[in-house]
Formats: structure tokens, sequence, C-alpha cells
């Protein structure tokens, strides 16, 4: 079947409460943002497969035919792909010629966008000739989710490309809509980009990026929430740089070294999730100047709970401080920062 161009993009997303806690199968809040990534896919027919990421300064392409040699030997079922085929990462890692200590912003991409490739075209075993080009509003790294997005864009164009789901948008139609299938099929696949980039995601970033607008997360579950009041969010990025994946396993650590300690401070985020979106439930009616004071003592909370856990900086504590001098209730967004690899954003109602 001959390939399509085609292009989409995806969202990034902010936290208001739960990130972190979110892995460990607790309530979490995340609002999508209106900074996005593209992608566009174009067949070529010089017997390559390339990919151009210039956010990331990596342009890279390869040989179909010594792409095909690495085609798992059994075809994922495409709409059942929840775990990571665990023989076919060290045999790209081996491909690409790095090692499991190769953590690095490029590796990961080029990974994730890898694995996807050759999965998603496992069935047909005729791996096509494709140049794929990502671009981001997002920064990387940030806790905006710019790795869901990155995952989600990837899914979606070739699940487009191989024909598993509809083009986005057809000659005469000005907007497309992607079924629900089309959409849980996608985030599957996203998911299994997360993993690779993260580790051990909770879901939330994929979950976030595909379906937009404002949605509760736990365990898996998905519920989009409809009331909820216009909120102005201010984001700070205190680009001090970090890794995702090496903060979600410092936290595994520490739940498991202080289980009695960290497992408490999970619960009560949860429940700073859950009163925020009762909080903005109620707000969806009527907002008081009490609602607005509730959903900043919860910031303040939760900021505190999230350097209990090991994941804050000082570099926020700085932010938190002079922000607060101006009337602002801050805290980090996205997986935060410590020691030599950090980072991240701030939110504030
Ligand atoms: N525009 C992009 N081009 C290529 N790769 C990208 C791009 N954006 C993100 N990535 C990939 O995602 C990784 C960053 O993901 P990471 O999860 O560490 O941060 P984040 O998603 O921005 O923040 P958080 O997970 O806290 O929301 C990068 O190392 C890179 O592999
Ligand atoms: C830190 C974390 O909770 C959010 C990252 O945006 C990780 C995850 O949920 O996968
Ligand atoms: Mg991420």
């Amino acid at each position: 079947m001959p390939i399509m161009e085609c292009i989409v993009s995806a969202p990034g997303k902010a936290i208001l409460h739960g990130e972190h806690a979110v892995v460990h199968g607790k309530v979490a809040l995340a609002v999508s943002l209106d900074l996005r990534t593209y992608l566009r896919l174009v067949p070529n027919s010089t017997g390559k497969v390339c990919i151009n990421l210039p956010n990331i300064h990596t342009f890279l392409s390869w040989d179909v035919t010594s792409l095909q040699s690495l085609l798992p030997g059994h075809a994922a079922d495409l709409k059942n792909a929840k775990e990571l085929d665990i023989d076919l990462l060290p045999r790209l890692r081996s491909f690409i010629g790095v090692t499991d200590c190769n953590t690095d912003t490029s590796t990961m991409a080029v990974l994730a966008f890898l694995y996807l490739c050759l999965s998603v075209f496992t069935e047909t075993r005729e791996l096509p000739g494709l140049t794929v080009s990502v671009w981001s509003e997002l920064p990387t790294g940030a806790g905006l989710g710019s790795s869901a997005a990155y995952s989600v864009c990837l899914a979606a164009a070739l699940l487009c490309a191989r024909g598993a789901i509809t083009p986005p948008l057809g000659d005469l139609e000005h907007t497309a809509r992607w079924s629900e299938e089309e959409m849980e099929l996608i985030n599957t696949w996203a998911f299994l980009g997360e993993k690779i980039i993260h580790g051990n995601p909770s879901g939330v970033d994929n979950a976030v990026s595909t379906w937009g607008g404002v949605l509760r997360y736990r365990a898996g579950k998905i519920t989009p929430l409809s009331r909820v009041p216009m909120l102005r969010i201010l984001l700070t990025n205190t680009k001090v740089p970090r890794s995702t994946k090496v903060l979600v396993a410092g936290v595994k650590d520490k739940i498991y070294k202080f289980p009695s300690i960290m497992n408490p401070v999970l619960e009560s985020i949860d429940a700073v999730s859950s009163t925020c979106q009762e909080t903005l439930t109620e707000m969806a009616s009527e907002s008081t100047p009490e609602h607005y004071s509730v959903l900043e003592e919860l910031m303040d909370i939760n900021q505190h709970h999230l350097n209990v856990i090991g994941v804050g900086h000082p570099s926020l504590d700085t932010l938190c401080r002079v922000t607060l001098a101006r009337g602002l209730h801050s805290k980090l967004t996205g997986a935060g920062g410590r020691g030599l690899r950090h980072h991240p954003a701030q939110a504030r109602h």
C-alpha cells in the first residue's frame, strides 16, 4: 500500500497535582497546553528511513534493508501492544551503537522512533522508505510533557502510514476527528514510546497529550473533566536540566527505603488532587475568593510534599519564595529536579 504524507500535532501538558504519586496508583489532574509538537511524515524513494529532530540537533538515516533485518520475528498485536518487546530494545541499542548507560536526549528519541517504526510495520514485513521530521514549541525536559507529545505524534503518524488508522485529513475536509478506538490505539503506542524514554511512566502524560482538555488520571483510568473554570497558569522554566526517568526511579528507591514514611505522603498527594478536583467543580458553578485561596493552599502543601519525596531543587525554592512575595503560590509541575540533573517549570492559578 502506498504511504501517504501526513502532518500531525499533539499538545504538551501541565500537571496541577499528582506528579510522581500517579506512578504509584494515586490521582493526578492534568491539563493540556497551547504549546504543541508537530510531525511531518513523507514517503521517499531513497531506500532510507530518515529522522530529523531539529530541537535536539539530531539528523540521522538508515538503509531500509539494514533495519529490515531487525524486524521482530513475531508481529506485534497492534491493538494489544501493552508491554515493550524486551528483545527488540537491546537489538536497537546495539544497531545504533549505544549501551544501556546512554540515556541522553538524542539516544532516547532515536530509540523511541526506531522501536515504534519497526513494531508498527512488523506485520507487513516490509519497511517503507520514509522521512520523519519533528519540531516542537515545548522545551525539552522542562516538565511540560515534551516526551509524551513526541511519542503521541510518532504513534499517530506511523499508525497512519501503516494504514491502521484513517489519515488525519481527507482532501475535502477542513477538520478531522479520529474515532475513540483510533485514539485509544494512538495512546497505547504512545505509552510504549513513553516507556522507552521514561522507564516507568504512569501514562498520564500521553493520555492528556492524546485527548487534550483537562483530565483526572488514576491507574490507567482517564476521566475527562468537562466542568472546570478558566484558569490562568503562569509557567516558569528554571532551565535546570534533568531527566524524568532518573527522578521517577529516585522516588521509587525512596519509597522502598522508607515505606512507612513515604506512603502516607503519596496518600496525602492523592487527597490534594481530589480536593482540587472538588474545588474546581464547585468553581465551575460559582467562583469565590475562598475557592482561590483553597487552590493556593493546595499548591503550597503539594510543593512541600514534592520536596519530601526528593524531587525539589534549590532553584524551585527560590522561585517559590520570589513568586510568593508577589502573592503567587507556586509548585513544580512534571518530574521536578534534584542533584546535577534536574529542572522544572512552575504552575500557579
Ligand atoms: N522536540 C523533540 N524532539 C526530539 N525528542 C524529543 C523532543 N521533545 C522531547 N523529546 C524526547 O523526550 C525526552 C525528554 O523527556 P522527559 O520526560 O525527560 O522530559 P519532559 O517530557 O519534557 O518532562 P516531563 O516528563 O516531566 O513532563 C528527550 O530526552 C527526548 O528524548
Ligand atoms: C513524574 C511523572 O508523574 C509526571 C511527569 O510529567 C511521571 C509519570 O507520571 O509518568
Ligand atoms: Mg516526559
